[in-house]
C-alpha cells in the first residue's frame, strides 16, 4: 500500500508550516523523513494520520483520499505519534487491550500477548503505564501502533529515549516490519537513517529540499556523508 502525497500544505496564520510537498512512500521500503526542528515532520505525519486537516492538497493511502474516507485509513494505518498519549492509569496489559477492541481485532488476547513480545515489553506488562521509564512508554507506543497489523506505519521519533540496547531492539523490530509494509520515520538519528532507511526526503521550513533513494542521494553529492548533505540542504 503506498502514501502518495499531492501538494501537500498546512498553513498556521501567515506561516506555511507544510508548503506543498509531494513524495511517495512505496510499500516494502522504509523512508526516512528527516528536518531540522520546526521544519514541518510532525505536522505532515499528522496531516496523513488524519489528525490534522490540511490547507490544501491531498494525502492518499492505499488508493484512498484521506479527506474522503478517514475511517477506512486509520484502520489501514499505524501511527506513533511524537507524544504518544497514553493512559497513565492504565495497566500495559489493559491499554492494549482496550486499544486492540477499539479496532475490533478477534483473538485479542492472543494478539496482546504477541505485540508485548514484539515489543520486548514481557517484564514490565503488568505494571501502570505511568510507573514505566520513558524507553518502556515508548515500547507501549509502538505496541499500540502496530497491534492492528496496519500495512502503512507511520513512526514520528520511534526511538526517542531509548538506551543504547532498546534503540538496536527496536531498530531490528522496525527493519523487520518495514520488509513487506509501508514505513515512514522521523528521526534526528543520521546514523538510524542509515541502519533502516531505503529512502529520504529531507523538509526545511515546510518545503522539500531532497528526496531520493539514500544510494542515490549519496552518489548526487559526491559520496558525501548523511549528516553532510543534510546540514548542506537545511542551513
Ligand atoms: N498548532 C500550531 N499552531 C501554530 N503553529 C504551529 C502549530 N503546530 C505546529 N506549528 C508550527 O509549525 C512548524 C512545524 O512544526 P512541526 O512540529 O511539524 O515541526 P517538526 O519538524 O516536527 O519539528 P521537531 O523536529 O522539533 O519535532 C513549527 O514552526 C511550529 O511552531
Amino acid at each position: 500500500m503506498s502514501v502518495i502525497v499531492r501538494n501537500l500544505a498546512k498553513h498556521y496564520g501567515e506561516q506555511k508550516a507544510v508548503n506543498q510537498i509531494n513524495f511517495e512512500a512505496k510499500p516494502g521500503r522504509i523512508l526516512g523523513f528527516l528536518g531540522p526542528n520546526g521544519a514541518g515532520k510532525s505536522t505532515t505525519m499528522k496531516m496523513l494520520t488524519g489528525y490534522l486537516q490540511p490547507t490544501s492538497g491531498q494525502a492518499e493511502i492505499a488508493g484512498k483520499d484521506m479527506k474522503l474516507e478517514p475511517l477506512e485509513i486509520k484502520k489501514l494505518i499505524g501511527y506513533l505519534p511524537e507524544n504518544t498519549p497514553l493512559y497513565i492509569d492504565m495497566y500495559v496489559r489493559e491499554f492494549l487491550g482496550f486499544v486492540a477492541e477499539t479496532y475490533g481485532l478477534k483473538n485479542r488476547s492472543k494478539r496482546v500477548e504477541d505485540v508485548i513480545k514484539l515489543v520486548g515489553l514481557t517484564q514490565e506488562q503488568h505494571k501502570k503505564i505511568g510507573m514505566l521509564s520513558k524507553g518502556y512508554k515508548q515500547r507501549v507506543g509502538l505496541a499500540q501502533a502496530i497491534i492492528h497489523q496496519p500495512q502503512v506505519l507511520i513512526l514520528d521519533e520511534p526511538t526517542s529515549g531509548l538506551d543504547p540496547n532498546q534503540l538496536t531492539d527496536i531498530r531490528a523490530l522496525i527493519k523487520n516490519l518495514g520488509k513487506d509494509k509501508t514505513v515512514i520515520i522521523s528521526t534526528h538519528i543520521m546514523q538510524e537513517v542509515e541502519a533502516l532507511c531505503d529512502d529520504v526526503i529531507i523538509i526545511n521550513k515546510g518545503a522539500l529540499v531532497a528526496n531520493a533513494a539514500i544510494a542515490d542521494l549519496k552518489k548526487e553529492h559526491a559520496g558525501a556523508s548523511l549528516e553532510d548533505i543534510f546540514k548542506k540542504l537545511t542551513q
